[in-house]
């Protein structure tokens, strides 16, 4: 809430401070904390930071946005509030995330803070808790859903684009499932949209495994993956891997899927499960007979990394962690899951019933744990490395669309990135100290592919793209007038 009043106040001197203590404060502008301000939302609402559109606006949604009072807008956040990290349908109150993922926009990647407008639409929401809450700020109904949804969000996508431009950037954000991969395949042809959490995500995993080959000494390509959870993250980074194996390998990319495997509430997915599969999870159903559960899973399939992606906070349990440490002698577990309460695992749990040999990312912060006099520093393998830089390449070499391509361009920049140093303590990201400069090398990169990709709208093409990147970074200066 300070550091809300002092964005308000004075967005100079937010910036410098978020800019120059990023690790202590990071875990307080976003996950955790931003989620518990989600919840509480209504209590500690002040000012609308960003945009709030909802049912009554519909056939005005333009005039709406012509209501912001900045006109240049280069990225937009937006959310239904639906599923918000792991904490569920928070309604409008969602809004705390758009707000929070633009300042790491601007702290971390540089796009100027009034090119940031934070949208979220209220549909209504199904959280009986905050319909029956005095201070909810949001309508006061059930979801809109079905033709109602798809209407109303089709005329924000074409206001969007008819105030802003082609090269506006839509990052969608904490949508429920049915309707994230719904959205990015619609308009993925026709605007330039990014999905934190299928996307995002998948490139900062994806980073974190090829980085990971340093300290297990086997290349991407030998190892089996499971997932706990098939949703937006797993679904998402499960393609991203398959994607970048077979690149690697000369594959095609259906061969290499057969190397991940997915485990959801049912248990793993496997083809006889086919026919009532979502869409999504159908070509992850692989042959196999039925397991339900994560050990079960774990003893058939015999991975050599375990990704969390469920929102269950806690379901790697001793025994999941003793039996991946009873296959593997660096087992790489990630638990991906924010904000903290819904981690599937501590990062002491990790190192203590690993007896130390777990190399561990997780998507919410942890402190460095000391296990038998070591001490093991955990990172955070969180999209807050990527859409930064993701999105400041976009907008220096005016992308007008997101490709594949890119968020392994992403992956690559950043897993670059983790020097020696972090290596020995057992940290397979680099730290947030650095970001800056990380984000600039990963904006070099995502523009670059789209130059080579013809994606590019800002010709010519900068020469040097790191340096065009580096110094179009808004810094929060005060202006010398003499
Ligand atoms: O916000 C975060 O910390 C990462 C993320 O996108 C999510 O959990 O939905
Ligand atoms: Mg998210």
């Amino acid at each position: 809430m300070a550091l809300t009043e002092l964005q308000e106040r004075n967005e100079r001197l937010f910036y410098k401070l978020l800019i120059d203590n990023v690790e202590e404060l990071l875990p307080i502008v976003y996950t955790p904390t931003v989620g518990e301000a989600c919840q509480k939302f209504g209590s500690i609402f002040r000012r609308p930071q960003g945009l709030f559109i909802s049912l009554k606006d519909k056939g005005k949604i333009l005039d709406v946005l012509k209501n912001w009072p900045e006109r240049n807008i280069q990225v937009i956040v937006v959310t239904d509030g639906e599923r918000i990290l792991g904490l569920g349908d928070l309604g409008c109150q969602g809004m705390g995330i758009p707000v929070g993922k633009l300042a790491l926009y601007s702290a971390l990647g540089g796009v100027r803070p009034s090119a940031c407008l934070p949208v979220t639409i209220d549909v209504g929401t199904n959280n009986e808790k905050l319909l029956n809450d005095e201070f909810y700020i949001g309508l006061r109904q059930k979801r809109a859903t079905g033709q109602e949804y798809s209407e109303l969000l089709n005329e924000f996508m074409s206001a969007v684009k008819q105030n802003y431009g082609e090269k506006v950037l839509i990052q969608f954000e904490d949508f429920a499932n049915h309707n994230a991969f719904e959205l990015l395949a619609k308009y993925s042809d026709t605007h330039l949209v990014f999905n934190d959490d299928i996307q995002g995500t998948a490139s900062v995993v994806l980073a974190g495994l090829v980085s990971a080959q340093k300290l297990t000494n086997s290349p991407l390509a030998e190892h089996t993956f499971l997932f706990l959870g098939a949703g937006e993250a797993g679904t998402g980074i499960a393609e991203l891997i398959a994607l970048y194996m077979s690149k690697q390998m000369n594959a095609s990319v259906e061969e290499s899927r057969k190397k991940i495997w997915l485990v959801d509430s049912k248990g793993l997915i496997v083809n006889s499960r086919k026919d009532s599969l979502q869409d999504f999870k159908k070509p992850w159903a692989h042959e196999h007979e039925p397991v339900k559960d994560l050990l079960g899973a774990i003893k058939a399939i015999k991975p050599t990394v375990l990704i969390g992606s469920s929102g269950v906070g806690r379901s790697f349990t001793k025994e999941v962690i003793e039996a991946m440490s009873s296959i593997n002698e660096r087992p790489l577990i990630m638990a991906l899951s924010n904000p903290t309460t819904q981690s599937e695992c501590t990062a002491e749990e990790a190192y203590t019933w690993s007896k130390g040999r777990a190399i561990f990312a997780s998507g919410s912060p942890f402190d460095p744990v000391e296990y038998e006099g070591k001490v093991f520093v955990s990172t955070q393998a969180n999209n807050a490395y990527i859409f930064p830089g993701f999105g400041l390449g976009l907008v220096i070499s005016g992308a007008i669309r997101v490709h594949d391509d890119m968020l392994l361009a992403a992956a690559e920049a950043l897993a670059g990135q983790v020097s020696k140093e972090n290596y020995e303590k057992g940290m397979i990201y680099p730290s947030f100290s650095s970001i800056r400069k990380i984000s600039a090398q990963i904006a070099a990169n995502v523009a670059t592919k789209a130059y080579e990709l013809g994606l590019a709208g800002r010709l010519p093409r900068p020469k040097d793209i790191v340096k065009c990147a580096e110094s179009s970074m808004y810094s929060p200066t005060y202006r010398l007038y003499r």
